[in-house]
């Protein structure tokens, strides 16, 4: 961890000469998540903030150079999913299915209706009327009613088996009885009203859904409905999270210079929202040999760590992958906040996403890295790109993507205050994180939005 506690008396990282460029980039993302103080309507423009120098493009470390632009990484996360041999779908009961993908087209195992079903309350009549009334009903459940005869009528209930030979359905309040119990339609009756005919929907074998359809509640109750017990699914990718950071608490107030693990709580029920399975949330504090052995150990898709990428003298991220020859597929990413995101494959079925410790630079690691990968292992489709508006000026880092919480508001995207790295108070009231290119957004411009998972579904839709 890079550690600026003094009194926890570890040495703060002597920064290299190299690393210049980069402290001019915090004091700009600093800067930035500073400018638009809640109530000033008119934020200034950072490069104005004393504390905000503007970096000089052709002064960028070998850090930024190495860095992979932000919507590349997105694709080299999805590439690094797509290289992971196949997966085996799994045989999943209905009401454990809910936001698996479908491996195998959903094809009806039955015409549904399965019968002819009258589709009100009422009377079966055949032929033209008036009918007599037989004495006993057909209910919604039974087997087999006796057909009817020409002017013959049976009362009938929503659902049930139509008598074979019926012409129509009469609702209950279009016909009555005369006093020799003779049933007499009140308005005209139309041949076929109000039955619904066996295979109206779908025949056995008509495919109701393609493979790759999420289940979602309505999917479940389809294929309930053409009757399935089961469904091939895709397996949920299994995920362990490793939190690092011997400055972490897990409960209480923070003191001493020890803080709350704010990623703890938060990252195992996103990654649940992303479709994936949290095998594991495990707290290795500062101690590389941990590391070492968790991720060696580790039999999950994909292991996320937080904290530690940086170049601290406790930040064993990357020597601990050096040790593990690892293969760094992406090393920081040209996106603040979260710009030493990294993604390692350290062995053929497995992945590491490695998060910044600073938590909104976390959700941005998570969000460019953690989500696409995931997305393609759990072989759920890509969400539609969308844009926006920008209501609000949004300043720009000189040459990084920026990925700034917002909330929908008119049809615009509004953005919030408290947007720096290791702050969640605006993240923690987002509908969405907007995507300011580099040089910022002008009020009117469209901009593209990442949604959160439970912006627009709903927090129990989501993370069951
Ligand atoms: N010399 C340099 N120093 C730093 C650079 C750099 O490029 N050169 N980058 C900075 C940036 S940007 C970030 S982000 C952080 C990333 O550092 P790490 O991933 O190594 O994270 P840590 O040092 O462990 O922690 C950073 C910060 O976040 C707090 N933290 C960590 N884990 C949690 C948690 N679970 N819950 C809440 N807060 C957490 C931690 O206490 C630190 O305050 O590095 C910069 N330094
Ligand atoms: O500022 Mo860092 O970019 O928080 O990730």
């Amino acid at each position: 961890m890079v550690n600026d506690s003094g009194d926890r008396g570890r040495p703060r990282e002597a920064r290299p000469a190299g690393r210049h460029q980069e402290e001019h980039d915090l004091d700009v993302e600093e800067a930035l998540a500073l400018v638009r103080e809640p109530g000033s309507r008119e934020p200034e423009p950072a490069r104005d903030t004393p504390s905000a120098p503007a970096p000089s493009p052709r002064t960028t470390s070998h850090a930024q150079h190495q860095a992979t632009p932000w919507p590349e990484a997105r694709v080299t996360a999805e590439r690094a999913a797509r290289s992971v041999p196949r997966r085996a779908p799994v045989s999943v009961p209905l009401d454990a299915a809910l936001g698996l993908v479908l491996a195998a087209p959903l094809t009806a195992l039955t015409d549904l209706p399965s019968f002819d079903t009258s589709a009100m309350d009422g009377w079966a009549v055949a032929g033209p009327g008036p009918w007599d009334v037989r004495d006993e009903g057909v209910l919604a459940g039974h087997a087999g009613p006796r057909s009817l005869g020409d002017g013959e009528a049976v009362r009938i209930a929503t659902g049930a088996r139509v008598p074979q030979d019926t012409t129509a359905v009469l609702r209950s309040e279009h016909g009555t009885t005369d006093d020799k119990e003779r049933l007499h339609a009140t308005r005209e009756v139309v041949h076929g009203q109000d039955i619904r005919p066996r295979g109206q929907e779908c025949r056995s074998g008509d495919q109701l859904l393609p493979a790759g359809a999420l289940a979602t509640p309505a999917v479940l109750g389809l294929a309930a409905a053409a009757g399935y017990d089961t469904l091939s699914a895709m397996p949920r990718p299994r995920v362990e999270i490793l939190v690092l950071g011997d400055e972490l608490l897990t409960a209480g107030l923070p003191e001493d210079g020890l803080i709350r693990d704010a990623l703890g709580p938060m990252l195992p029920p996103w990654l649940r929202a992303l479709g994936t399975e949290v095998v594991a949330v495990r707290r290795l504090g500062d101690d590389a040999e941990a590391l070492y052995q968790a991720v060696k150990g580790s039999d999950a898709e994909l292991i996320v760590t937080t904290g530690g990428t940086a170049a601290g003298p406790v930040d064993h991220v990357h020597p601990v992958l050096r040790r593990l020859g690892a293969e760094l597929l992406v090393d920081g990413v040209k996106v603040r906040p979260g710009h030493p995101m990294l993604l390692a494959r350290t062995r053929e079925n497995q992945h590491l996403v490695g998060l910044p410790g600073n938590p909104l630079a976390a959700v941005s690691g998570l969000l460019t890295l953690a989500e696409p990968l995931l997305r393609v292992l759990a072989g759920r489709a890509a969400p539609e790109p969308y844009t926006l508006p920008l209501r609000d000026t949004v300043h720009g880092h000189p040459y990084d993507t920026r990925l700034v919480p917002v909330v929908v508001r008119a049809d615009r995207a509004v953005p919030l205050h408290y947007n720096g790295p290791a702050m969640l108070r605006g993240i923690a009231a987002a509908d969405a994180l907007v995507v300011v290119p580099p040089g910022g957004a002008h009020p009117g411009q469209e901009l593209e939005l990442l949604d959160l998972p439970w912006a627009w579904a709903g927090i129990g839709e989501c993370f069951t």
